[in-house]
């Protein structure tokens, strides 16, 4: 995924590429603007510049195809409808059990979910429904040590698996350092690159 001379809010002129399989982190100050730089990078927001997945263009899809093509799970994800089961396509998703949850999970009420079910199942939602590439908006922040865990785990496996690129907003340095290929940090209206050890 590559993004080219990208404008949003205050920051200016951003250029970046993710390779297919890999991570990239992408971290800063609160209110640097990292939720805004996903949401150009979706097209959910304003802004110049180009972005584009190998031949897939931005400007060349509706936004409809770009968002899934290229899936951004919010912090705060969106639910529409009363049940889990009714986000998800037809047919019980893959990973359920890995990420904690039985089959009965469909048939919850969404307005009974916890913050981190929420987190979890907005993931698998992501996941169902066969992206080719990842933004995801701190997607551990509410969960537990063990269970953050897990989601890293599983999250980098599927990356490499599918060869997506994945742009992955964190604040914990110790996270960066375990998935992510390369790290890169807010300054102003810039992206500053940070080595990952
Ligand atoms: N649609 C908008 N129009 C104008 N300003 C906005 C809009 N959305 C967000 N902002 C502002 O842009 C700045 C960056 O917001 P953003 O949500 O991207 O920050 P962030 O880096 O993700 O912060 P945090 O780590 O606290 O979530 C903030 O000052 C915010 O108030």
């Amino acid at each position: 995924m590559r993004a080219q001379a990208l404008s949003v809010g205050a920051l200016s002129a951003i250029d970046f590429t993710i390779e297919p399989g890999c991570i990239l982190a992408l971290s800063g100050p609160s209110g640097s603007g990292k939720s805004r730089l996903l949401r150009a990078l979706a097209d959910l927001d304003p802004h110049d510049g180009s972005v584009a997945l190998g031949e897939l263009t931005q400007t060349g899809v509706t936004g409809h195809r770009w968002r899934q093509t290229v899936m951004m799970v919010p912090a705060d994800s969106q639910w529409w409808a009363d049940t889990v089961g009714e986000h998800f396509p037809a047919g019980a998703p893959n990973d359920l059990d890995t990420l904690g949850f039985g089959p009965e999970v469909m048939d919850w009420q969404v307005s009974r979910l916890s913050s981190g079910e929420k987190q979890r199942l907005a993931l698998l939602r992501a996941v169902a429904h066969q992206p080719r590439a990842l933004l995801l908006d701190e997607p551990t922040a509410n969960l537990d040590p063990d269970t953050t865990a897990i989601v890293e785990a599983w999250l980098t496996g599927l990356a490499r698996h599918h060869r997506w690129p994945v742009l992955w907003v964190a604040h914990d340095p110790a996270q960066i350092q375990r998935v992510a290929n390369a790290h890169l940090r807010i300054a102003g209206k810039q992206l500053e690159a940070v080595p990952c050890s």
